[in-house]
């Protein structure tokens, strides 16, 4: 292994204190409690374990966690209804709809009725658009942790090369839109593209949200690329379950000049962007200052 391993684990820490310290002035300063509500539809066990760690993590800062858990029978009327009433309760400053959600559900339809104020996942139609077209918006957990990961570690990003592997609207998209702000060049490449290994070759920072288990080895990596590895898979190996990224990770760092592990690379910084999230998003519905360090 020659690469850094960027440590994510630590990094979240560090936001979530930032978070806590902004969360204590707010109250002592202002009265003010940021909220976070989180709902599940239906017992998908992994899903229960994030949204457990997602209200501890919560309490922790300081801020208020509301937890609705769901019969997996829920109407869409019914989850929609759900939304109208947080959407008007004043203690709740952040909404989140665990995803996937069952299968009777439009997604879309939900998302798109959390008002985009509270959208902390950064998924309603007004959020992606703002996003896309450079305005203030709340934007997406998991690319809002890659992009700090990413700073923290390379400063300026500016006309750096990056590879975004995966084009889904909750990783690949807003990483691109958030990539290209900061001046790199961009490529969104998929399963569709030809001479994928050439594009993977050219990038100086290569970002992975696929969604398959070790689907990217060394052998494309350019060397001293760094390397982002979003995907969190649960695999069995050697009769045990092991969560494995979609990078193969002993080979990749051995090409890296950085790269995030899994489990404890994106995975804290998504749960930590929530908090900063739902912090920013109560700090603009009480048009008080945002912290700045916290926002993309
Ligand atoms: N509306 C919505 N927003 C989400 O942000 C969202 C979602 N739905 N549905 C499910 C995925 C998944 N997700 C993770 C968050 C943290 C870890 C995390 O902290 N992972 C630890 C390991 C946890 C473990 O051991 O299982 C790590 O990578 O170190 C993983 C996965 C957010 N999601």
């Amino acid at each position: 292994m020659v690469a850094t391993k960027i440590d994510g684990r630590a990094f979240a820490e560090t936001v979530r204190q930032d978070v806590a310290r902004h969360v204590a002035q707010l109250r002592s300063d202002h009265g003010v409690t940021p909220g976070l509500a989180v709902v599940l539809v239906g017992e998908d066990p992994a899903s229960e374990v994030y949204v457990r760690n997602k209200g501890k993590q919560t309490r922790e800062c300081g801020m208020a966690s509301f937890e609705h858990k769901l019969d997996a029978a829920t109407s869409e009327a019914e989850l929609l209804g759900l939304i109208d009433r947080l959407n008007a309760d004043p203690s709740v400053h952040g909404i989140l709809v665990q995803l996937p959600l069952p299968l009777h559900i439009e997604s879309n339809k939900i998302l798109n009725a959390i008002d985009p104020a509270k959208d902390v996942d950064g998924f309603h139609i007004s959020n992606v658009g703002l996003l896309g077209t450079g305005q203030k918006a709340m934007v997406p957990c998991t690319p809002l942790g890659c992009l700090m990961l990413l700073r923290h570690h390379h400063g300026k990003l500016d006309g750096l090369n990056a590879v975004v592997l995966g084009r889904s609207n909750i990783v690949g998209k807003p990483m691109a839109q958030l990539l290209l702000r900061d001046n790199c060049t961009v490529t969104i490449a998929h399963s569709h593209s030809r001479d994928l290994e050439s594009i993977v070759r050219s990038a100086d920072i290569v970002i992975v949200a696929v969604g398959r288990p070790e689907i990217l080895t060394g052998d494309w990596i350019r060397p001293g690329a760094t390397v982002i590895d979003v995907g969190i898979n649960r695999i069995e190996r050697d009769g045990k379950t092991k969560l494995v990224g979609d990078v193969h990770f002993d080979s990749a760092a051995d090409m890296a000049g950085a790269i995030t592990p899994v489990p404890g690379g994106v995975g804290p910084m998504t749960i930590a962007c929530l908090l900063a999230n739902t912090l920013t998003a109560c700090c603009r519905a009480k048009g008080l200052p945002e912290p700045s360090s916290l926002t993309a």
